[in-house]
């Protein structure tokens, strides 16, 4: 059935334009978070080769262990559930490391 009411039509409009605008938000965010991790990894990559070329191991789980901790302070104050942050961080380090062990081998 097709809503014939014009004012409804008028409010679809308003919330698809909404919608719009929050999407666009959300790809710039996107955008800016790519760029931010290719950043990262770029650090991360000059680390696994100051690494592999001094034999010091791929992982430094006390580093780790206090980046948790910085990230889950930073998150709370953020408002952003900081076992997210904890799982995201630990996700993107499993990666960083992957990289380094490839370049130990190299
Ligand atoms: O700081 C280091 O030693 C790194 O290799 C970088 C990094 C990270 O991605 O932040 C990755 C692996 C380590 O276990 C700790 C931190």
């Amino acid at each position: 059935m097709t809503d014939q009411n014009p004012e409804h039509a008028a409010i679809d409009g308003a919330v698809r334009e909404e919608l719009e605008r929050l999407r666009d938000s959300i790809d710039n965010i996107d955008a800016a978070v790519v760029h931010m991790l290719a950043e990262r990894f770029k650090c991360t990559q000059q680390v696994g080769r100051l690494k592999a070329e001094h034999r010091l191991p791929p992982a430094d789980p006390e580093r780790e262990a206090r980046q948790i901790a910085r990230l889950r302070q930073l998150a709370e104050s953020a408002k952003l559930d900081p076992a997210f942050a904890e799982k995201l961080l630990n996700f993107i380090i499993a990666e960083v490391i992957r990289h380094h062990e490839t370049m130990a081998r190299a």
